[in-house]
């Protein structure tokens, strides 16, 4: 069966799955211009750090294929330039629209220095280069499975089958398909050692009740919603073998940004001695910034918290915290940090980095 898709992309068409009308309403709308992108990213309608970089560079690609190729290619490099950096104020934590947007800023350099390419062929390039990062993710994330699924194993040699513990949304619905830690999730089922995955509602957005829930039950998986506040009582009672999340932003050191909730049950982890692992694509791994402490958290609205849909459920008028993500230390990583290039440690991420 195939897993779910939350991006279309056909030709310089651009549809994504309204995530906001899931689990009840399954709808693709048209992304036209970076403009429809900025929105829907901001809005959520897409979310997922790999998924959003890549609809954000997709529209680009969108306007790109509508555009007449300028008079130069400092002209065409500047207008993409201009988008890109745009793009990147959609949401601060996610690291991937940034990365995404430097490199094909240094393409277009290249692309400029070349005297052998003309405007023409060099707008083409750029397309192709943003084109490309759907199946790079896809591939990317396949990956992450298998070195996933087969450390998890490993480190569990003694066990049949596994109990995972995953939070947030990280499947097909937060990339271009198959996920991170879902995607691990998702191998271990394929090699038939899946027990039973528990994933938390992750309030305030709930992207796991209306998501990760809505994936598992999609493609029939064994898997058991809990509250976020019955996660320490979950390890205890159904000793949960591992705890898998994904990453918005690794820092060199390895301290990662996910979805809050995720440094509480690294610590709950710690304390039932259960390995604790991050999956995540290189594209979600920040080399620039040395530790955790310089990551932006986006304060998300009020709203999400105080109402669910149109209907209020917290007293009006009370003051409200809403972040959208923590940062978990790289020392409660236990389980290691799982890449497409394999399975590191939280501070041994720098030697595998591209050039
Ligand atoms: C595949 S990483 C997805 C990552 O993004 C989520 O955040 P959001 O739903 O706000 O975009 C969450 O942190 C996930 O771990």
């Amino acid at each position: 069966m195939a897993t779910l898709q939350a991006i279309k992309y056909n030709d310089g068409q651009l549809e994504i799955l309204d995530q906001l009308l899931l689990p009840e309403s399954c709808i693709f709308i048209p992304i036209c211009n970076v403009e429809d992108a900025w929105a829907a990213i901001r809005e959520m309608k897409v979310r997922g750090a790999p998924a959003i970089a890549i609809v954000g560079c997709l529209s680009l690609a969108v306007e790109l294929r509508k555009l007449a190729a300028p008079e130069t290619k400092e002209e065409l490099c500047r207008f993409v330039k201009e988008k890109l950096d745009y793009l990147v104020t959609s949401r601060p934590t996610a690291v991937n629209t940034q990365l995404a947007a430097e490199a094909c800023v240094k393409l277009c350099a290249r692309l400029t220095d070349n005297t052998s390419v003309d405007t023409t062929a060099a707008k083409e390039d750029i397309i192709k280069h943003l084109e490309a990062m759907l199946a790079d993710d896809v591939a990317d994330n396949l990956a992450i499975g298998e070195h996933g699924a087969r450390d998890i194993t490993k480190k569990n040699a003694t066990k049949d089958k596994l109990r995972i513990l995953t939070h947030c949304n990280t499947g097909s619905l937060a990339t271009a398909g198959y996920g991170t830690a879902l995607g691990v999730i998702r191998s271990l089922h394929k090699a038939n050692k899946l027990d039973q995955v528990y994933c938390t509602e992750t309030r305030p957005y709930n992207q796991g009740s209306r998501l990760t829930a809505f994936e598992l039950v999609y493609e029939k998986m064994p898997a058991t919603l809990v509250c976020d506040s019955m996660a320490a009582a979950a390890m205890k009672q159904f000793k949960i073998d591992a705890v898998i999340v994904g990453a918005d932003r690794v820092a060199a050191n390895g301290d990662t940004a996910n979805k809050i909730g995720t440094y509480q049950l690294a610590v709950l982890a710690k304390s039932h001695d259960v390995l604790f692992y991050v999956a995540a694509p290189f594209s979600s791994i920040d080399f620039q910034i040395p530790n955790g402490q310089s990551i932006p958290i986006e304060e998300r609205p009020h709203s999400e918290m105080t109402h669910t849909g149109s209907i209020r459920t917290a007293a009006a008028g009370i003051n409200c915290w809403n972040p959208g993500f923590d940062v978990t230390p790289a020392e409660l990583i236990t389980g290691g940090i799982i890449t497409e290039k394999g399975v590191f440690k939280p501070d041994q991420l720098a030697p595998h980095q591209s050039n």
